[in-house]
């Protein structure tokens, strides 16, 4: 790819096995999850997520989405059981989202897409950090939260508050003592299967963990999700919008439900 990966017709999902031939491989994401195809398996067990708020670091325009990072140097804020053995370390949770209400999700549910979908991403600690974690098959373990057009999310509105300081690519600000629990459904089924990254370089290496109730976000609040920027300061403005991969082939994977 002579240009750097983004969403555009000119580097976008279409363009990028040029640059990453792994976006044909045989565990790519997103997927669409279809119920009635998802098997139970009742040796899935309950998520156990456990975030403390003093981990909360920063929150920065990466210039494909905005994350909110934290500290991972201790098992203060971590996700155990569920589908995954042992434990991982939250690094990161980032959104995608449309250019309007009625697309923005990666993961679809017979078709279905959301207006934006919350990843909370983690690692694996019998790996040394997370870069070496990522290049694992059972390196990182991924939350997936839909968000549906509703309520005005006051958890939400937090973030939504911080984004005049990270309007453009890479920008950041402190950003402390927010707890990422509260962006969860109340009810914490979800569907499971072994996919990859959803960006470049989609590496093989996510056990992706995505709850079927969504959380609500309003019309307005979506509309300053798309007020941040692709572009940098100074450069030509490009709406931070459509920032999302379709559905892949599944390729005869497994989905397994934790719920009836
Ligand atoms: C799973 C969340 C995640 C991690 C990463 C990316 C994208 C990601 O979002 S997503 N949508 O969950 O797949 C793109 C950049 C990747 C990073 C994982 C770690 C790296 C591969 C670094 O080693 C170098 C580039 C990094
Ligand atoms: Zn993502």
């Amino acid at each position: 790819m002579s240009h750097a990966w983004g969403y555009a017709a000119s580097n976008g999902p279409d363009k990028w096995a040029d640059s990453f031939p792994i976006a044909n491989g045989p565990r790519q994401s997103p997927i669409d999850i279809v119920p009635g195809e998802a098997s139970f398996d009742s040796k899935l067990k309950p998520l156990v997520l456990k975030y403390d708020p003093s981990t909360c670091q920063e929150i920065l325009n990466n210039g494909h989405s905005f994350q909110v990072t934290f500290v991972d140097d201790s098992d203060s804020s971590t996700l155990k059981d569920g589908p995954i053995s042992g434990t991982y370390r939250l690094k990161q949770f980032h959104f995608h989202w449309g250019a309007s209400d009625d697309k923005g999700s990666e993961h679809t549910v017979a078709g279905t897409k959301y207006p934006a979908e919350l990843h909370l991403v983690h690692w694996n600690t019998k790996y040394p950090s997370f870069g070496e974690a990522a290049s694992q098959p059972d390196g990182l373990a991924v939350v997936g939260v839909f968000l549906k057009i509703g309520a005005e999310n006051a958890n939400l509105q937090k973030l939504i508050d911080a984004f005049d300081s990270i309007k453009t690519k890479g920008k950041q600000s402190s950003f402390a003592n927010f707890n990422p629990a509260t962006l969860l459904p109340g009810c914490l089924d979800y569907w499971t299967y072994d996919g990859s990254l959803t960006t470049p370089p989609l590496l093989e290496s996510v056990t992706w963990i995505v709850c079927k109730e969504p959380i609500s976000v309003s019309s307005a609040q979506m509309g300053k999700f798309r007020s941040l920027l692709f572009s940098a300061e100074g450069e030509s403005e490009c709406c931070m919008v459509d920032n999302y991969r379709p559905p892949q082939p599944l390729k005869g994977r497994p989905v397994r439900a934790s719920f009836k």
